[in-house]
């Protein structure tokens, strides 16, 4: 917790304010003192809400981040916005006085303090912002009881590399000043521009840019066309989030699909006491949908703020690691953003192979890089990497910096109108789990399931991730594990192709010879205690074996990652809280 009580944090801000003009405004110099624990997990600072709305902690951690940049920033325009979470209005005013305050000349902020992470990306590379900050805790829950977040993307639209987070990290150790802008709350409900002195403030439809960003991507002819079939139906499941006023202005405005077909679209301060993370555990009322008969022919859910994406089709559950690999195997033919071929193809290590056999056939670069998205933007921008995703439910391509649900949902009706051109209205027509289907027989099959243990003691988790360090040092290629054959044992490490950069610790590895994998990681996004990922994936090219259930065809392997790690032993859970 913060040293100092907030009591005395206040009156010493009022007792030294300093005054100091900065284009045309009046700087207030607001002393403040250090709150430990403000490290960036995976992706920006996720804490508690009652974290986040005591004094300064927001400011302290925004002050950080200016001071961490310095000079670059005078004069510059920042991006702004949130998944409409709890506490993001206020947020909003407080980071506004103080880009002011540090020397921005502009903050483009959403409507209503509105922007959904892709969207974020994508007006910062649009509209050439120096960089953006969004206050999104992303899947978890929202409200004064649960959780509340910050993350900084930077100029190409990219989270923040590491080199920036660490230093925010260090400023947040010793920060003792704010520079906080003397000006008014800005009204956030109305587009439009209000200016202080030098310094003003754009409020922005956040659904614009994105949208022009989407339409450089996609054919939303061929969209529209494709929806306007009376013998296909999709439903969109917003999750109380950030994604409902994106999926109303793209699916049904300007794709023509019926308002019907957006659940849950208005963003709620608690996303209506939901945990808004799209998995068949949280989405179970849009699975129940496409569990029934009829169902919609498609169905896809959005997490908080927009990056994450669950496709499913009637009865039918398409694996995260999957849905990249079918993408890149149909990109080029089926969206005209990649006709002329992908660059390249990237996931992230505990994502299943399913990527590495699309890359091959396609004869593209392929790269394997740690949980996070920021591993991926330097691929990017060199030119190495046209779509890559995880098995966290992220996929996105180069059009912008940060995972795309949205993305992930155009992308598969493209692949489902383009497979049904031929296919009259009335006939028989190809859906999500031909398209799977289609995609295992060729390929093979790459079964692939994750467990996560949420909220453990930390103190247990640990204790089970030394094991399985100790157990990994004496292992032996040729080491029986049940009937799986050790082929190697780590700790994954990734030197980043193009910086040379490192990162390591990133994964516990048992990788066995014919290909199964096991792998530990403890999650860098929760908000307290710890949450144990397991993931298990296996390959089989055995026709006879292709439409097996996931979890019937994992089960002895699964039997021998419980075994190894101990995980029942040190932490006491019997079972997972969400099965992927
Ligand atoms: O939470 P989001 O949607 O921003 O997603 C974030 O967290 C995911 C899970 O990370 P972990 O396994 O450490 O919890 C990462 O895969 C992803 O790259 C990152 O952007
Ligand atoms: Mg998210």
């Amino acid at each position: 917790m913060g040293a100092g009580n907030s009591k005395g944090r206040g009156k010493a801000a009022k007792a030294s304010a300093a005054m100091a003009a900065v284009a045309g405004l009046v700087v207030k110099n607001v002393p403040t003192k250090p709150y430990e624990g403000q490290k960036t997990g995976t992706s920006g600072l996720r804490k508690k809400t009652k974290e986040f709305v005591q004094e300064n902690y927001l400011a302290n951690w925004v002050q950080s981040l200016f001071s961490a940049l310095g000079d670059e920033i005078k004069g510059q325009s920042l991006g702004l916005g949130g998944d409409g979470r709890y506490f993001g209005k206020e947020g909003a005013q407080i980071i506004i006085k103080l880009a002011a305050g540090n020397g921005f000349k502009k903050v483009v902020v959403g409507q209503n303090a509105l922007m959904a992470t892709p969207a974020a990306s994508a007006l910062i590379r649009r509209r050439k912002l120096y960089g953006g900050l969004i206050m999104s805790a992303s899947h978890n829950p929202g409200g004064p009881e649960n959780d509340f977040g910050i993350k900084f993307n930077y100029t190409g639209g990219e989270p923040a590399p590491e080199r920036i987070t660490d230093k925010i990290y260090g400023e947040t150790t010793k920060v003792s000043v704010l520079n906080i802008a003397d000006i008014p709350d800005v009204d956030l409900s109305k587009v439009g521009v209000t200016k202080f002195g030098d310094f003003e403030v754009e409020v922005v439809d956040p659904v614009e840019d994105y949208l022009a960003t989407l339409k450089s991507v996609f054919d939303f002819d061929l969209l529209k066309g494709f929806l306007a079939r009376k013998d296909f139906s999709l439903v969109f499941d917003a999750m109380h989030a950030v994604t409902g006023p994106y999926a109303k202005r793209i699916l049904v405005e300007e794709l023509g699909a019926p308002a019907s077909c957006v659940k849950d679209g208005v963003p709620s301060p608690d996303f209506n006491g939901g945990h808004p993370d799209p998995n068949l555990t949280y989405a179970e009322e849009l699975v129940k949908i496409m569990w029934s008969d009829p169902s919609p022919s498609f169905g896809a859910a959005s997490d908080g703020d927009g990056d994450r994406n669950m496709i499913l089709g009637h009865k039918f559950f398409v694996n995260p690691s999957d849905s990249v690999a079918i993408i890149a195997a149909n990109a080029q033919a089926c969206i005209p953003y990649f006709k002329g071929g992908l660059k390249g193809v990237a996931r992230s290590m505990p994502t299943s192979g399913a990527l590495d056999r699309v890359a091959a056939d396609l004869n593209v670069p392929f790269f394997e890089t740690p949980t996070g998205w920021k591993f991926f933007g330097n691929l990017m921008d060199a030119g190495k990497c046209s779509v890559c995703g995880e098995e966290s439910f992220g996929t996105g391509g180069d059009h912008i910096r940060e995972k795309d649900g949205i993305f992930a949902v155009l992308s598969w009706l493209s692949i489902l109108a383009s497979k049904n051109k031929d296919v009259p209205e009335g006939g028989q027509l190809v859906t999500v789990q031909d398209v799977s289907v289609a995609h295992w027989k060729k390929y093979g099959r790459n079964f692939f399931s994750r467990y996560d243990y949420e909220e453990c003691a930390s103190a247990d988790a640990n204790k089970m991730v030394d094991h399985l360090r100790s157990v990994i040092a004496a292992a032996k290629p040729g080491d029986k594990f049940g009937e799986f054959t050790l082929s190697a044992a780590d700790d994954f490490e990734y030197t980043d192709p193009i910086d040379g950069s490192k990162a390591s610790k990133q994964g516990l590895r048992f990788i066995f010879t014919d290909g199964s994998r096991i792998i530990f990681r403890l999650s860098g996004t929760g908000s307290s205690g710890a949450t144990i990922r397991l993931y298990i994936e296996q390959y089989t090219s055995d026709p006879a074996k292709l439409l097996l259930d996931a979890q019937e065809a994992l089960a002895p392997i699964i039997k021998v990652a419980l075994e190894v790690s101990k995980l029942q032993e040190f932490t006491g859970r019997t079972s997972p809280t969400v099965i992927t």
